[in-house]
């Protein structure tokens, strides 16, 4: 689908999400917000443990819940802090995100969207492996 993405739709749903953050560690809420190829919006959030290190962001639970549920891939997401800022997927984040939105993903930011291969540059991808790996 080749529509116009309603940012205002995502990071409302992203903001919907934040009451369902499990941050009880970090006290940070984050809500993410996501529309899928077939013009579905479908969001998560992020999931902390009492073994920090196993915490999950809200984009991985947002990813986690387009494969369950067998929504294809992702043309533009939105994240938000507690403050309604938008913030900027982390490192770990944009790594997960390329592989179910690819490198054209529009990715919500301050001053405008940015395509994943924007903050992502010369990312290592599935393509890599599919030179190697037949
Ligand atoms: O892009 C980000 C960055 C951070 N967090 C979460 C991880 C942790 O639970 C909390 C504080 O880092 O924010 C996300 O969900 N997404």
């Amino acid at each position: 689908m080749d529509t116009v993405i309603d940012w205002n739709v995502l990071r409302h749903k992203a903001s919907e999400m934040l009451s369902r953050a499990y941050a009880p560690y970090s006290r940070y809420p984050v809500g993410a917000a996501g529309i899928t190829s077939e013009g579905e919006i479908l969001g998560g959030c992020n999931v902390e443990n009492v073994s920090y290190g196993l915490g999950i962001c809200a984009e991985v639970s947002l990813i986690a819940q387009l494969v369950a549920h067998g929504r294809g891939t992702l043309r533009a997401v939105s994240v938000t802090d507690a403050n309604g800022k938008v913030l900027m997927p982390c490192g770990r984040c944009r790594q997960v995100l390329l592989e179910h939105g690819g490198r054209g993903l529009l990715v919500d930011h301050p001053s405008g969207s940015r395509t994943l291969a924007d903050l992502l540059p010369d990312a290592f991808g599935p393509d890599d492996i599919a030179e190697v790996v037949p």
